[in-house]
């Protein structure tokens, strides 16, 4: 029998990371940098448009260590918006000294598991906020991607519907407790991208994310079902800060 969770989907997710090209930004002449500084600014304002009118959202954070520099997270209405925001920015002088990182597609996902069951959900305000979210501007992301298991003893996709919503309880209790500290943005990516979600979390205390990881790790969904990628950590890019990043 097929017991597979129902999903709704919502706005469309790429993560876009990058690195800098300092050698080559730094060998840039000062017009240069000014026009690419430009174009990044009119990108910037672009975006924030399209946050102001609703049709989508964007994250700017630097990125710290050395998988990347800084990620783009963009949440669109389709497809092809992500892929013509993903083009738009290549195509930007600024794009020249960066190098790719890494990236992800996944789409926003809300399962059922622990769903009233009344009414229409698509209609409720409630879900459609959280399908559509607006990212929070907060200091810091976290990022990475993760699987549930598919081995032997420990097959998630061998339980039954109700085991599963009985360890999904648990881990929704774990994540409320942290309600007010950590926003987190579930991102589905079977069939997108290499593993099956993204977890994006946000909050202004970096420890937060080290606290909530780390108690979700004795839960039974993400100790025993749990497999994860790289992950991801950096900090808020406001306007400014971008461009004070990138001063020499
Ligand atoms: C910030 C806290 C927080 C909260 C409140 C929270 C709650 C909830 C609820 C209520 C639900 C189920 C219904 C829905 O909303 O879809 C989920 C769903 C999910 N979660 Fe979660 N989660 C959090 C946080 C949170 C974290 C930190 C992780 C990473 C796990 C870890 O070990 O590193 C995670 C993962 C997921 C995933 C992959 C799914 C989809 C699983 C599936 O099989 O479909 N999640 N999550």
């Amino acid at each position: 029998m097929n017991e597979a969770a129902l999903t709704l989907e919502g706005w469309y997710a790429l993560h876009d990371f990058r690195s800098i090209d300092w050698t080559a930004w730094k060998a840039a002449d000062d017009e240069e940098r000014a026009v690419a500084l430009d174009e990044l600014h009119v990108l910037l304002q672009e975006w924030g448009s399209i946050e102001e009118a609703g049709t989508g959202s964007t994250a700017v954070y630097s990125i710290i260590g050395q998988k990347a520099d800084f990620v783009f997270m963009y949440l669109r209405e389709s497809l092809e918006e992500i892929n013509q925001i993903e083009t738009a920015f290549n195509k930007t002088t600024f794009a020249q000294y960066t190098t790719k990182a890494y990236s992800y597609v996944s789409v926003v996902e809300l399962s059922n598991y622990l769903a009233s069951g009344e009414g229409d959900p698509r209609q409720k305000p409630e879900v459609i906020a959280r399908l559509q979210p607006v990212l929070p501007k907060s200091k810091h992301i976290c990022f990475y991607p993760m699987n549930k298991k598919r081995e032997l003893a420990d097959n998630w996709y061998m339980l039954s519907m109700e085991e599963r919503r009985s360890l999904m309880r648990s881990h929704g209790l774990i994540g409320r407790g942290y309600a007010g500290k950590v926003k987190q943005i579930i991102t589905g990516s079977v069939g997108f991208d290499d593993w099956e979600w993204g977890v994006t979390l946000f909050a202004d205390d970096p420890l937060q994310f080290k606290k909530l990881v780390y108690e979700m790790r004795f839960d039974e969904v993400s100790a025993r079902y749990g497999e994860f990628g790289s992950f991801y950590v950096g900090n808020l890019l406001t306007d400014e800060l971008f461009a004070e990043m990138l001063k020499l």
